[in-house]
């Protein structure tokens, strides 16, 4: 453990594991807030590659500043082995894709908590940020309930106009575009965004198959249905707007700025519009 670290912060229990390291609650313990410590062990990376995604994360969060809908990075610690990211603290275990294994969510709260995912992403896109793997296990929630976007680990700069390439992503959110090999923009995020919306409403998600290839199939072909059983109480409202994040087209498919400004977002899912 870094000196400086422990110097400042007294690092409590393991609540999180990832590829690279692990996160620990920790105490700064002159102020006595909590935080979460992030230790990534160097001596795990394998090439240049893993050392790039490792340094990238930081430098994209920092960037990002401190936005309430966004894991924050405090500080950073390095030492021989490792490197430690002092984070906002989440709730362990609490994340979306947990609060979805209970099934579909009543549209007033799936409204709230994609008006606040869509406060994170906007900003994100407003710095020149595309996370690139908006899904429910990177949807975190801190101990008042606050909604907060985590893991910029596959993120990407797009700031200067330039194009993304690369897959990049998990099987049911990513968008088309990105399986099609093509160049993209920021609005993936905006797709998968969509896809998180539509779970959070009808309880399983839009394009769906038993293998990973099964889902790009699924994914590429884009046909968005609402069937009757998950849809018959959800608004027109809803259903308007998951059509113009679920859009095929990229020209056509709503920025995060146009989703934050549809009234079915405005209205906390109760907009008599439609
Ligand atoms: N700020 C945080 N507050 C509370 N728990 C966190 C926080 N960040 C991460 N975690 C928990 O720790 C786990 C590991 O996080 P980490 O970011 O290291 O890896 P990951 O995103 O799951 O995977 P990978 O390393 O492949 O990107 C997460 O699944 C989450 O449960």
């Amino acid at each position: 453990m870094s000196e400086a670290l422990s110097r400042v912060y007294e690092v409590c229990e393991e609540i999180g594991r990832g590829q690279f390291g692990r996160v620990f609650r920790c105490l700064n313990l002159s102020t006595n807030e909590l935080f979460a410590c992030k230790s990534i062990d160097k001596r795990v990376l394998a090439d240049s590659i893993d050392r790039e995604c490792v340094e990238k994360e930081p430098k994209t969060m920092l960037c990002l500043s401190s936005h309430p809908n966004i894991v924050s990075i405090h500080e950073a610690y390095e030492d021989d082995s490792h490197l430690h990211l002092i984070m906002d603290l989440c709730e362990p275990g609490l994340d979306l894709y947990q609060l979805l294994s209970g099934g579909a969510v009543p549209e007033q709260e799936a409204s709230v908590i994609a008006a606040s995912l869509m406060e994170g992403i906007a900003h994100c896109h407003r710095r020149g940020v595309c996370h690139r793997d908006v899904k429910p296990e990177n949807v975190l929630f801190d101990s008042v309930g606050r909604l907060k976007l985590a893991d910029f680990g596959s993120a990407e700069w797009f700031g200067d106009g330039r194009g993304m390439s690369g897959v990049v992503g998990t099987p049911y959110y990513v968008a088309p575009e990105v399986l099609q090999g093509r160049e993209y923009n920021e609005k993936v995020d905006v797709w998968s965004a969509g896809v998180i919306l539509y779970t959070m409403l009808a309880g399983f998600p839009p394009f769906y198959g038993e293998t990973a290839q099964d889902i790009f199939e699924a994914v590429m072909r884009g046909n968005l249905r609402f069937p009757f059983r998950a849809f018959r109480n959800v608004s027109a409202g809803a259903k308007d707007l998951l059509r113009r994040m679920l859009c095929r087209d990229v020209s056509r498919r709503f920025s995060a700025e146009q989703v934050l400004r549809h009234s079915w977002i405005l209205s906390a899912g109760d907009d008599t519009n439609f």
